[in-house]
């Protein structure tokens, strides 16, 4: 069975039909890309994935359940998180605090405890603090733990908004063009990032990229829309060496 199963998925806004048809079948532990020219409807699908829009056509079955319609805090708990095209991270928060926003779909104390400062806020917090700085390791962020997050170079806030992603404990992780704005380099160590993140925490990871290279260097299959249809679907090199594909790309 795969994770993430899609149907017939589609929504139309006004007289535009932006997602339709829409297909795709995502493996437990694959690394996969969305692409397709401007405005072919990537971001759409993420956000119906997610339960930003409610589809009017298909389903969306993650690990066996049937999430089609949630609520997008509903589907997170389900184990969906994203990443956004422009990064958003609670900027005037610490480092730390970023990934504490996320970890606390799984750490709980009532308000009544946490406003008397009961025992049991203490124990919360020091597992809370403990965790998040474990994954700031992982992504060689624990040395800027106190750092306004709006103070990290453009590269680190892309990692700190996947920790803290990573944070809310997913099955599938939706990462919204990780590599807009960077440069060659910040690219390079964002794939490096990406495949790390599938590798230590057996992600399954789903992402919508512009840049080729990283598409081409890390994921493993592709689905291509275009004109809010799948014009084609499989494995990234032939996928990409695929006629329709560069006519789509080339249409531009
Ligand atoms: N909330 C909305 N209301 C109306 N139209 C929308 C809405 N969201 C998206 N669209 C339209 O749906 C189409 C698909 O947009 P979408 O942003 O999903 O494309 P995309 O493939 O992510 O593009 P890009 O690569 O440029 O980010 C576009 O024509 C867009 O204008």
């Amino acid at each position: 069975m795969a994770l993430l199963e899609v149907k017939n998925l589609g929504i139309s806004f006004g007289g535009l039909r932006a997602v339709d048809d829409f297909h795709m079948e995502i493996e437990q532990g694959q690394l996969y890309g969305l692409i397709g020219p401007n405005g072919a409807g990537k971001t759409t699908v993420f956000n119906l994935l997610t339960g930003v829009y409610e589809p009017t056509d298909g389903y969306i079955m993650l690990d066996g359940e049937n999430i089609t319609g949630k609520k997008t805090i509903e589907i997170n708990k389900h184990g969906i998180a994203r990443t956004f095209q422009n990064i958003r991270l609670f900027s005037e928060l610490t480092v730390l605090d970023n990934v504490k926003v996320g970890l606390h779909n799984h750490y709980k104390y009532s308000t009544l405890t946490g406003i008397l400062r009961l025992p049991r806020y203490y124990k919360v917090e020091k597992e809370m603090n403990e965790r998040a700085m474990e994954l700031l390791k992982v992504f060689d962020l624990d040395k800027e733990a106190d750092y306004k997050a709006s103070n990290l170079p453009y590269g680190k806030q892309r990692k700190l908004e996947i920790a803290r992603a990573l944070a809310t404990d997913p099955k599938l992780l939706l990462l919204d063009e990780p590599a807009a704005g960077m440069n060659p380099n910040e690219t390079l160590e964002l794939m490096k990032t990406i495949r790390f993140v599938r590798d230590k925490f057996h992600m399954t990871i789903l992402l919508i990229e512009h840049d080729m290279k990283l598409v081409s260097g890390i994921c493993e299959k592709l689905t291509v829309l275009n004109f809010g249809q799948v014009l084609t679907e499989g494995p990234t090199a032939e996928v990409l060496k695929d006629p329709k594909v560069i006519t789509a790309y080339l249409g531009e």
